[in-house]
């Protein structure tokens, strides 16, 4: 299986997810910076955290016009995974490939430390590794990180089973339900606020990001026949 990391100017959470799919799972995987247009040769695109274009405008808000765009919305229309983490779920929204969009955090002020979440949804191609409701430990850090959608979306969100992720015993941030991650209805498009690449490793403070990135693989062997 072959993983590209999506390098936006301002990206600075690509090195972590290249160790945690290199070193953690030792699985092949790329850094593409923004301006290529291909990503073919890839089976799943990750779009890491970060600052792109400095969170100009908003976060995220301009990395969506990048010339990679073109392709992960192509990798996206053919079903395979695509994952953003913080910045990487801003672009997402900001792109049109996810549903809401991002808002400041409640309080005004940039957060930085460990969160825990409910698995909401543990039948999607992210998370068949973790238990029904499983709650685990995830470290956030950003500043616009207050899902918002309309009721209509939401309600289209609770029906179609897209919210994956949801704080646990406290909302960090504000988000409307306490949504911390969603899936697009085909369910290969995940976009979540916490960092599951800085959770790989009990070092780290936690190791339950792991699950996530086993997730992806397992779904990938068991669609892809690997002839030995
Ligand atoms: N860690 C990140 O990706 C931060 C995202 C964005 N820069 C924010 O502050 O909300």
């Amino acid at each position: 299986m072959k993983f590209a990391v999506v390098v936006f100017p301002g990206s600075n959470c690509d090195v972590d997810m290249y160790h945690a799919i290199a070193d953690e799972l030792g699985e092949e995987v790329e850094y593409v910076w923004h301006d290529e247009d291909d990503l073919d040769r890839f089976d799943a695109i990750l779009l890491p955290g970060g600052f792109s274009y400095g969170d100009y405008l908003r976060s995220g808000a301009i990395a969506r016009f990048s010339k990679v765009m073109a392709a992960v919305k192509q990798a996206a229309d053919a079903g395979k995974p695509v994952l953003g983490v913080c910045n990487g779920f801003q672009i997402l929204l900001e792109a049109g490939l996810l549903p809401g969009a991002m808002r400041r955090n409640q309080g005004l002020k940039f957060i930085c430390r460990p969160v825990q979440l409910t698995v909401e949804n543990h039948e999607t191609m992210f998370t068949s590794a973790y238990e029904k409701g499983e709650v685990i430990t995830i470290p956030i850090a950003h500043g616009e990180g207050n899902y918002y959608c309309d009721e209509q979306t939401l309600e289209r969100l609770v029906k179609n089973r897209q919210i994956v992720f949801r704080y646990h015993g406290e909302n960090p941030n504000g988000s409307l339900a306490d949504i911390a991650g969603i899936v697009n209805e085909r369910g290969n498009v995940l976009g979540m606020m916490p960092h599951p690449e800085r959770a790989v490793d009990a070092l780290l403070g936690s190791a339950d990001g792991l699950k996530l990135f086993r997730s992806i693989v397992n779904y990938w062997r068991e669609t892809h026949v690997v002839t030995a």
